[in-house]
């Protein structure tokens, strides 16, 4: 057993999921767990998974530091008297100057500080954690790995608006996020479908945030996420691509202020929103309000405009993977977005598909549910950055 470990750092706003791994060329996974319910109204709990085994524990903390003291109270389970040499932070927006995991340091942190109003939901939890890591760890090296990088090989058409040229210049465009969890799947093609890593795949990752990308020769052309997290498919609280007319609308008509719309758009949205029930696709899928039915059909119908149109960008498709916390446990989801679907050579197999399984597809194009680790596309870039520094 290694005497040096790698942390990994993934916060949302209302949890932080984290993994140990032992470095090496590729890190293996030693525990994982998540704390969650991090919000003053609900009772937070961390959870530990290690060898097979769960372990679910009520802590006091409400906000990231505290959560981040909570899980060091269990470094004896997590790290087994090893040192922390390196901790890979998820930070969602890396703007245009961040297109490589990046060592954290004073300036590159208030540089990240800045880039927090185009990802309110995630990047000042992100650097929460920055902050508490480094003062709980301060010999290890801290990491940030972003959602943003994978992109950055977007051609102009796709990053661009159709603003005055000067906006672009300025930041204001398309960034594409979900790049650790989109650059784990094209490494998993990459490992186990050689035939595919030079082929045109699209993949859908459907979490509480939802994104699609479009990928060729295992790199990003497209992605369905714009300037911010909030474009693109209807996420849980997200409402996805909306006419930027009702914005106006609402501000020139309706009184509400930034503040408000930032809420509507970002919490009160996407399938909570539209169903007027929870954000949680489980519970919908339970539900039988005809509301929930419709904020699936919704999601759905958007899924399948996107694929049409990134088929098109690509001149066709190989593969189809979902993944993310819907992509990988909803079948309904993915029988929905496959149905009517073999004009473009998509078809599915129900059994296989109720069952997770990780092929599905019967038709020409490859349809696959492949579980995400953006964990270990973190792992990886702290254990290439430890073994630079020795
Ligand atoms: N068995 C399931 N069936 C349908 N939806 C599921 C299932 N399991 C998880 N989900 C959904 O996955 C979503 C959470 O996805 P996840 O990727 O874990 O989120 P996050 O973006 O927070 O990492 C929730 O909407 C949840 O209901
Ligand atoms: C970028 C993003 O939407 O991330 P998440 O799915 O973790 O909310
Ligand atoms: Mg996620």
């Amino acid at each position: 057993m290694s005497d040096t470990v790698i942390l990994t750092l993934n916060a949302g706003s209302s949890s932080i999921k984290f993994a140990v791994f032992e470095p090496g060329e590729e890190p293996a996974l030693r525990a994982s767990g998540q704390v969650e319910n991090l919000s003053p109204s609900q009772q937070t709990r961390l959870i530990v998974d290690r060898d097979g085994d769960r372990q679910t524990a009520d802590i006091a903390a409400n906000d990231h530091a505290g959560a981040l003291a909570a899980i060091l109270d269990h470094a004896e389970q997590l790290f087994g008297g090893a040192t922390v040499a390196g901790v890979g932070h998820r930070v969602v927006h890396g703007g245009t100057d961040f297109t490589v995991p990046t060592l954290l340091q004073p300036d590159t942190i208030a540089a990240l500080r800045a880039l927090e109003p185009l990802a309110p939901l995630h990047q000042p939890h992100n650097l929460a954690c920055v902050e508490a890591a480094s003062a709980a760890f301060p010999d290890a090296l801290q990491i940030a790995c972003f959602d943003t990088a994978f992109h950055r090989t977007h051609p102009f058409v796709n990053d661009t608006f159709a603003l005055p040229r000067q906006w672009f210049d300025r930041g204001v465009r398309r960034y594409g996020f979900h790049g650790l969890s989109y650059d784990y799947i094209t490494s998993e093609i990459a490992r186990t479908e050689p035939d595919l890593s030079t082929g045109r795949v699209v993949i859908a990752h459907l979490g509480n945030g939802a994104s699609m990308c479009a990928v060729r020769d295992g790199r990003s052309v497209g992605s369905t996420m714009g300037f911010t997290a909030l474009d693109g498919l209807p996420m849980g609280t997200r409402c996805g691509q909306i006419d930027p007319g009702v914005l106006l609308y609402m501000m020139q008509h309706e009184g509400m202020g930034a503040d408000a719309i930032a809420d509507l758009l970002y919490r009160e949205s996407g399938l909570k929103g539209l169903s007027g029930l929870t954000h949680d696709m489980r519970t919908l899928e339970a539900s039988d309000n005809p509301r929930a039915a419709e904020a699936i059909d919704y999601f759905v119908f958007r899924i399948r405009r996107e694929l049409g149109g990134m088929s098109a960008v690509l001149g066709g498709l190989d593969a189809l993977v979902f993944t993310g916390g819907i992509g990988e446990n909803s079948a309904r989801v993915r029988r929905e977005v496959c149905s009517g679907m073999d004009w473009l050579g998509i078809a599915i197999d129900h059994d296989r598909n109720a069952g997770n399984a990780r092929d599905i597809g019967t038709d020409r194009v490859r349809v696959m549910v492949i579980p995400t680790n953006e964990e270990l596309v973190m792992a990886r870039a702290v254990a290439g950055a430890l073994s630079a520094a020795h």
